[in-house]
């Protein structure tokens, strides 16, 4: 049956438009947009009238883990929480168990997406071989089995002449490295940022450093190597200035921020609360400011969760044996919007920018527009809902999410992924 979404606010950064329409969607594509489309017998009618349709988001950096650590989120949960979120695609990191290295991992995971997801699911594909940064892994039959990006995530290639063959190896290939910058002998066990956080709580450091000289080297290698290389979770002021200029040099480099080191720092790992332990750690202030503006002046391109899903029991142990991670496909948008967006940093354009329209671009997927032609991946947003975030109502395995007991506006109401609802916020009517 066609659908009318009826007196939304449409955003799309493609056409620089945003501005109230209706959208005709047929056969999973949108057939049409205009200031006023007729009803007719034949088409439900979905009346989002004050609200807002933006593309569905696209998040390059997830843990689904699926297969082996199943008891921290599936495919069928991950999906779902990605749904809630208002995301319609998203990329899973290969640090499952089996990792995945290897084409069968890769159509596992295609399998149990077609069969139990309910958005799009893209895998990336391991750099080495059991991420163990030792062996390159079967590039090139990833990249025939469809991996759209590679990433070691989790662990630092170490070996910087393993990381030059294979970025050298995968360039033909047209692969995107995405790398977690962390020199393992300098953060040793460290857990909290160096400095202020260490002092104050007495565990071991994690040091800005370690990072930055990662991100130096990786930039250094995509230089010398022609390798398209995209920055995960970047937590530094050292970091960012890195990319900048690396940008200003033309290297083939892009970047992503995650909610959670936008909007807390350091300070907050001072409750001992394991839902703040994440890796890189939550930074100072001064290195908060500097995210910020790196994402307003484009240094940093876009913003993906790292959605990190650990088990209950996992996380409810001393700080210092807690797993790394936050999961937070959820609350990402709303997180964004009640702290960015309303304090006139972001712009709702430059949200659906760094949230659909770049992460899209950067891996080529295809995805992350709301014209007609383009399938009907959307996601209608209320800014004016307020909702506390309760752990009951998180829909993810992972409940270690850090925003628990925020009032937050500006919630997903309804995400549709090729024209379908896959979520509606209870409370939303969508119509007939
Ligand atoms: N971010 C994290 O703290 N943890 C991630 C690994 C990673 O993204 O590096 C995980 O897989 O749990
Ligand atoms: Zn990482
Ligand atoms: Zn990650």
């Amino acid at each position: 049956m066609k659908k009318l979404i009826k007196n939304g606010i449409v955003v799309d950064p493609e056409r620089g438009r945003k501005e109230k329409l209706d959208i005709l969607i047929e056969n999973g594509k949108i057939v049409r947009i205009a200031e006023k489309i007729e009803e007719t017998e034949d088409v439900k009618i979905i009346d989002v009238t004050g609200k807002y349709v933006l593309p569905g988001l696209v998040d390059l950096h997830v843990h689904l883990r699926e297969p082996g650590f199943e008891h921290k989120e599936t495919i069928a949960t991950g999906t779902r929480a990605a749904a809630k979120g208002g995301f319609t695609s998203i990329c899973c990191m290969p640090n499952t168990d089996p990792v995945a290295d290897n084409p069968s991992v890769i159509r596992y995971i295609q399998h149990r997406s077609a069969e139990e997801g309910v958005i799009r699911v893209f895998p990336i594909g391991a750099i080495t071989k059991g991420s163990k940064g030792e062996e390159i892994a079967e590039i090139g039959m990833l990249k025939e089995a469809g991996v759209v990006a590679l990433s070691d995530d989790g662990r630092t290639v170490m070996n910087s002449g393993v990381m030059r063959r294979a970025m050298e190896y995968a360039t033909p290939f047209d692969l995107t490295f995405i790398t977690h910058c962390e020199d393992h002998n300098l953060v040793d066990n460290g857990m909290v940022n160096e400095g202020y956080a260490s002092m104050m709580t007495g565990l071991p450091g994690y040091p800005a450093e370690a990072e930055e000289i990662i991100i130096a080297r990786d930039i250094k290698l995509a230089e010398l190597t022609g390798a398209k290389l995209h920055i995960a979770h970047v937590t530094t002021k050292g970091g960012v200035e890195l990319i900048r200029q690396a940008k200003a040099r033309g290297v083939s480099i892009t970047a992503e921020v995650t909610p959670h080191h936008l909007v807390l720092c350091e300070e907050d790992v001072l409750s001992y609360d394991t839902n703040f332990k994440v890796n890189p750690p939550l930074r100072s202030k001064e290195d908060q400011a500097a995210l910020i503006e790196g994402l307003q002046d484009g240094t940093i391109d876009i913003i993906a969760t790292d959605h990190a899903p650990h088990a209950y029991e996992e996380k409810m142990v001393e700080f210092q044996w807690a797993p790394f991670g936050i999961a937070g496909l959820e609350t990402a948008l709303p997180v964004i919007i009640t702290t960015l967006v309303k304090d006139g940093k972001l712009s709702l354009m430059d949200v659906v920018k760094k949230m659909s329209t770049k992460p899209a671009q950067i891996l080529d997927l295809s995805v992350g527009g709301i014209g007609e032609g383009q399938e009907a991946d959307l996601v209608v947003v209320d800014l004016e809902w307020e909702e506390e975030v309760r752990v009951k109502d998180l829909v993810s395995k992972g409940k270690n999410n850090p925003f628990i007991g925020w009032k937050l506006i500006g919630w997903p109401v309804m995400t549709m992924v090729k024209g379908k609802i896959v979520y509606q916020r209870s409370g939303f009517n969508a119509g007939n």
